[in-house]
């Protein structure tokens, strides 16, 4: 915490000319609530998907209050206890310190395209009114690239700017072929799964590139940047542990980024677009719209309105699905073994 210039601190002298002094305090480490008044409010909900995606049919997550409003602990259930602990910090910074000041009030979103069939493609978009550009997901398990040109074709009948997301799954020669067949996109979001193969990529290419798990899920978050691997940043609110930690890295990334969901609630989505709309500057369609991939939410979902979604502070429901009693001892236990990680940081 930074405490600055001295004008309320008591024991504050002025210099002889007059000008009070200017100094700081850190503290060691954020402040963090005790696991078990975390707990106290703490809900666990199971949430119906209308739609497969990422083979989620299901979304789980762990809500809940602190003296500044709601946070979302949802890390995806495969993730180990170290990845997770960022998705709890992000969920304890949007409970106990709240959003960060907004600079516009509205988000343009894109449709979030499954790896469906091209048939139903229009039903999905129908869930995405206004919006201007579609994310297409491709490069799926058990498909081929006739799927993907089929299904990219489909939504440019209907949307025009389409992103696509490989979510790694391509080697470079895959990911060239690929790229050439599916033809003129905004970008390609992460073709390829590693920063080295990335920038190879990208030096063939005319397309831009998007670098989102290279990003989320390393060591160094700076490292693609600085490997001039990707032209757009993908940034997510939860994986990268918070609001104010994602406005950090967009200032030294110094690259357009994209701010998209990880399959937020509607809690977590609050905090997400509050970031968005926090943004100094903000050129790109963010992917802010899954809650219409949502069968169920845990307030009305952030649904895309004329292309974008409207920056609000969400309360969850009195009647919350909640999940099975085995599944709530799980987060429980995952909840404690997060919190005492980021009590050692
Ligand atoms: O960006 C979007 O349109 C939606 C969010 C999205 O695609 C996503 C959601 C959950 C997990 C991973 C991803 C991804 O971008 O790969
Ligand atoms: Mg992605």
């Amino acid at each position: 915490m930074v405490y600055q210039p001295g004008n309320n601190n008591p024991f504050a002298i002025p210099s002889k000319h007059g000008e009070m002094p200017t100094f700081v305090v850190r503290a060691s480490k954020p402040q963090l609530p005790p696991v078990d008044v975390i707990l106290e409010t703490a809900e666990v909900v199971s949430l119906p998907m209308r739609t497969r995606f990422r083979g989620i049919a299901v979304r789980e997550a762990m809500i809940f209050r602190g003296l500044k409003g709601w946070g979302e602990f949802s890390p995806f259930l495969e993730y180990d206890d170290v990845e997770s602990a960022n998705w709890l910090a992000a969920g304890i910074e949007a409970a106990w310190q709240g959003p960060p000041p907004a600079v516009r009030d509205t988000v343009p979103v894109n449709a979030t395209v499954p790896a469906v069939p091209a048939s139903e493609v229009a039903e999905i978009l129908a869930r995405f009114p206004g919006a201007t550009t579609a994310k297409v997901k491709v490069a799926e398990a058990g498909q081929t690239l006739h799927d993907d040109v089929e299904r990219v074709a489909a939504v440019r009948e209907l949307i025009p700017r389409v992103r696509i997301d490989a979510n790694g799954a391509w080697d470079v020669p895959t990911a060239l072929e690929a790229i050439s067949a599916i033809g003129d996109v905004e970008y390609v979001e992460q073709p390829c799964a590693s920063i080295k193969e990335l920038a190879a990529v990208r030096r063939v290419v005319d397309v831009p590139i998007a670098a989102d798990e290279s990003i989320r899920r390393a060591e160094d978050p700076l490292l693609v940047a600085r490997a001039e691997a990707a032209d757009i940043a993908v940034l997510k609110v939860a994986p990268l542990g918070g609001m104010r930690k994602v406005l950090a890295l967009n200032t030294a990334l110094k690259m357009d980024v994209v701010i998209s969901s990880a399959l937020d609630t509607a809690v977590g989505m609050a905090a997400s677009v509050a970031t968005a709309a926090a943004l100094p500057m903000l050129d790109h369609a963010c992917g802010l719209g899954t809650g219409a991939l949502l069968e169920r939410d845990v307030a009305p979902s952030f649904v895309p309105r004329r292309g974008a979604v409207s920056l609000r502070l969400v309360t969850p429901d009195d009647d919350l699905p909640l999940a099975a009693p085995d599944r709530v001892a799980w987060w429980e236990a995952r909840l404690r073994r997060c919190h005492a990680i980021l009590m050692a940081r």
